[in-house]
């Protein structure tokens, strides 16, 4: 028994030399290990420094009483539980102390008996204090994660990552294809951290010029430049308190990131047209799509920005990755859209999920979200047995309405967007359209698969700027994508 109790540290808190000694005689003799505090400042001293299990408090002692040291550990939030010692004549400070959260009181002089029973009992109400903690914040995690659909190891392990960062105050940098999730994990891990109360502010890099990045990142007074009207608050002030979330990092210039990272090492921020600096308390989580291997070789990104976004990089590995989530996304993707819309329920026939299962998914959940809807609207019938078209041709037509329906930032953080909408360059004959872009589509693919995914080589195979091919690879929601696929068809 004794080697079983040497574990549980008990503190004996009591001026009384005898008294010390008794308690401490009996505790040891009980198999549990010992330490002693001759008074309350001692007391509190030793409960910071060790890991105590159970305190065997006096109530009467110089310094500083029993009563202010359980007031301490109330207002510290320790979880010790405390036992109270007082002489008989005390019950009634004993009692208060019970109502002030002590678990029990004993009498001098202290039985054994008595002693065992009470100590034991308040460390097995202990662990069940703990193991209800435990079971409280698992319920709570598994509800910021509700959202996040899948049962697949790779999946449960990203959750896993979240859930363990999200209690820290750490950057962290998502990495992923277009539609895996990035920023839903994102919202995740700012609600389940200890900044939950505080803004999510989410801004899209690729959306931020060098010639507005100061106002809108660090804002402005009214009258400081021609059509500051008002005045504004800037993004990372607006985060302060909660979470600032940088989507599509590896989009923003090289101006912009020395910027960004000036805020990260000195956390303060200056509007334009103000001299006063503001302290800004956030914390940082972006994400991209992008290998920044390549950007820094390449010097489109600062390795010293990089290394701090990066205090924990999170991958979300793409839908094809995980394929055993498709048929549980594509059920529950189907059953909110016909609740939405007010249509009876309908199911997928096992033919259109293998279907589903067996495609590789180049736009990822946002793709498989618009294959979904699609077919529920050309339904015939409550069973959905076939898919709208071939799905290696939705992927490209559907990025264009999926990017249209893709979560954005508040207007706000808007103002600037890419101008890659289809409906700018729309020709008359739909037609046509379908086959430039699969021309177009067949041409890239084969150049970006013999150029090994490397978008530079790429760029020149083709004859366009490496903007350009970027431009298209997003707009066909394929980018690294097709290397991929490919590799996995051969
Ligand atoms: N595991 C999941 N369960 C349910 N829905 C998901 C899951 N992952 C993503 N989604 C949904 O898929 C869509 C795309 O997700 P999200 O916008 O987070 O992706 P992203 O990686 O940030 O995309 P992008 O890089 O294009 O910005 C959203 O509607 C999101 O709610």
């Amino acid at each position: 028994m004794r080697a079983r109790t040497t574990e549980t540290t008990v503190l004996i808190a009591d001026d009384s030399a005898v008294m010390r000694t008794l308690i401490n005689h009996i505790i040891q003799r009980l198999g549990y290990r010992s330490m002693v505090a001759e008074d309350g400042i001692e007391c509190i001293k030793k409960l910071e420094e060790h890991k105590i299990d159970v305190l065997l408090l006096d109530i009467n002692m110089p310094g500083k009483s029993g009563i202010e040291v359980l007031s301490y550990i109330r207002e510290q939030e320790m979880s010790v539980p405390v036992i109270m010692i007082t002489a008989l004549d005390d019950i009634s400070q004993a009692v208060q102390c019970i109502k002030m959260g002590a678990y029990e009181y004993l009498t001098k002089p202290v039985e054994k008996d008595r002693l065992e029973i009470t100590v034991k009992n308040a460390l097995s109400e202990l662990s069940l204090r703990k193991k209800v903690q435990r079971l409280e914040k698992e319920l709570v995690q598994k509800d910021i994660f509700r959202k996040i659909l899948g049962e697949s190891p790779a999946l449960k392990t990203c959750i896993d990552q979240a859930m363990h960062v999200m209690e820290t105050d750490v950057n962290v940098l998502i990495n992923g294809e277009s539609g895996t999730g990035k920023e839903l994990f994102a919202q995740a891990i700012h609600h389940g951290s200890k900044r939950s109360k505080g803004p999510f502010v989410t801004i899209n890099c690729a959306a931020i010029t060098n010639e507005l990045a100061d106002s809108l990142l660090f804002g402005h007074v009214k009258g400081s430049f021609t059509g500051a009207n008002n005045d504004h608050t800037g993004f990372f002030e607006q985060a302060d308190g909660g979470t600032i979330f940088l989507d599509e990092i590896g989009d923003m210039s090289l101006e912009i990131q020395a910027k960004v990272l000036r805020v990260l090492q000195e956390r303060i921020v200056r509007k334009v047209g103000e001299k006063k600096e503001r302290p800004v308390d956030f914390r940082l989580i972006s994400a991209t799509h992008k290998d920044f291997t390549d950007e820094i070789e390449n010097g489109s990104f600062r390795a010293d920005l990089y290394y701090r976004l990066e205090e924990y990089p999170l991958y979300i590995p793409p839908l094809r990755e995980r394929r055993e989530d498709i048929a549980l996304l594509a059920r529950h993707f189907l059953e909110s859209f016909c609740t939405a819309n007010n249509i009876e329920p309908l199911s997928f026939s096992e033919s259109v999920l293998e279907e589903l299962t067996a495609y590789d998914w180049p736009g990822n959940i946002r793709e498989l979200q618009n294959v979904v809807r699609r077919s529920a609207i050309n339904r015939r019938g409550s069973d959905i047995t076939s898919l709208p078209g071939q799905l290696h041709h939705a992927a490209p037509l559907q990025k264009t309405t999926a990017q249209n329906d893709a979560p954005q930032p508040p207007s706000e953080h808007r103002t600037h967007e890419q101008p890659t909408k289809a409906s700018e360059h729309a020709p008359e004959d739909p037609a046509a359209e379908t086959s430039l872009r699969d021309a177009e589509l067949h041409a890239i693919t084969r150049a970006y698969t013999s150029c090994g995914g490397n978008q530079t080589r790429t760029a020149k195979v083709l004859g366009i700027s490496r903007s350009s091919l970027y431009r298209k690879l997003k707009k066909y929601g394929i980018e690294k994508n097709i290397t991929l696929s490919v590799k996995h068809e051969s």
